[in-house]
């Protein structure tokens, strides 16, 4: 039986993902004009594109989106995880519609455009997927020309030329610039708008910014904390400065191992404080590099809003957020480090505590945006330890 809908051919391509391979996938163009080169990936979330496009974590990938329906509820200025949008730029099956929302301030098209990020539409993104899936994550060039004029030899050269992720740190590029309080305040439900609590005598958080998303420090807040975030450069010196109870390592681009080299030993310092440490991704990567484990980079990753993930202590599952390409390789993991979560998708190790430090990891996304918040309960383990250990309320 035919497709009841096929795929639209583009009358005249003005957008075009070519592959390292020399594979070029024809499209329509939207959002920017140029060309950016990366690593291709698919996020299989249905919602929450503005919050993945600005993900620093995203910096240097390409992003599928798996769902053929993205862009259709606009763009606002709330939804964002960073002052920038980090992926390089999105490939989505359907046109992108006029925006159906109250809550729009805009199209997604322009706001790509406002942001210098690709789009390209009217992609067989099951195709690209299964290939990604088969192949693993390529390295791509995504093309958008309103002419439809594309070089395309020129752009296979760029795909060659690019590295890839691995070995490649990225978090300096994505970081803050200068240590800062957290200052960005919450609404909760029966108290109102509660201010970030940079003057508070909360329990104090110095969390390292290797490319963070800003729920993590909404949710950091509402569970009680005050937080300041540094540089992901920043030495072990500079973080005591700010009188740190606890400390927090953030998400972030890039491989792990790179990362590390400036990161780890700092976290090494952190954890002989004897105070409290939590990381998310990123962090939970740099924290196994810390103790003496090893990370790998996966065959497609994990990128998705609905990844189930079990607790090992309780037996629970919880529905995850994920945006990761490398791993924890468990078997690495010293003698002093107990897996907690795993993934139940391939197994993959998914958390980690130490059992002669206060400090945890977890390889997903406890803040959502997007996704469930099934794991939230760690921002409050996390702030219920610094408090008990600073003796602040
Ligand atoms: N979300 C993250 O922190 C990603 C961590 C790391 N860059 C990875 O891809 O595995």
């Amino acid at each position: 039986m035919a497709d009841a809908t096929p795929l639209r051919a583009p009358e005249r391509p003005t957008g075009v993902l070519v592959l390292a391979s020399g594979e070029t996938i024809w499209g329509r163009g939207f959002g920017a004009e140029g060309a950016a080169v990366g690593e291709v990936c698919f996020h299989t979330a249905i919602t929450g594109y503005q919050e993945i496009m600005t993900d620093p974590s995203f910096e240097g990938q390409i992003i599928t989106f798996t769902f053929p329906h993205i862009g259709n509820v606009g763009a606002n200025d709330e939804d964002v995880e960073a002052d920038h949008a980090h992926a390089l730029g999105c490939i989505v099956r359907e046109d992108v519609t006029a925006p159906s929302s109250f809550r729009a301030a805009q199209g997604f098209d322009s706001w790509l455009k406002a942001r210098g990020k690709i789009g390209l539409a009217g992609i067989d993104t099951r195709a690209l997927t299964r290939r990604i899936r088969e192949g693993g994550a390529p390295n791509g060039v995504i093309a958008h020309n309103a002419e439809g004029v594309f070089d395309i030899p020129a752009l296979v050269d760029m795909a060659r030329a690019w590295p890839g992720l691995e070995g490649m740190d990225l978090a300096g590029q994505v970081s803050c610039a200068a240590d800062h309080p957290w200052d960005g305040g919450v609404w909760q439900l029966g108290a109102g708008y509660q201010p970030g609590g940079a003057d508070a005598d909360r329990p104090h958080i110095v969390a390292i910014d290797y490319g963070s998303k800003h729920n993590i420090f909404r949710n950091l807040v509402k569970a009680g904390a005050k937080v300041t975030v540094l540089p992901a450069t920043a030495s072990f010196d500079e973080v005591m400065a700010h009188k740190p109870d606890g400390f927090f390592l953030s998400n972030g681009p890039g491989d792990p191992a790179a990362t590390g080299e400036y990161a780890v030993p700092v976290i090494r310092q952190m954890l002989e404080t004897g105070r409290p440490l939590f990381g998310i991704c990123l962090g939970h990567q740099l924290l196994a590099l810390a103790i003496g484990a090893r990370t790998v980079k996966m065959h497609q990753g994990h990128r998705g809003a609905n990844h189930p993930v079990k607790r090992l202590d309780t037996g629970q599952v919880e529905i995850t957020s994920m945006n990761h390409g490398f791993a924890v390789e468990r078997d690495s993991l010293p003698a002093n480090a107990r897996e907690t979560h795993v993934s139940l998708f391939d197994d993959s190790n998914c958390g980690l505590e130490l059992t002669d430090r206060p400090a945890f990891s977890v390889q997903y996304h406890p803040e959502a945006s997007p996704g469930p918040m099934d794991s939230l309960y760690l921002f409050e383990k996390f702030v219920s330890r610094v408090r008990a250990a600073s003796g602040k309320n």
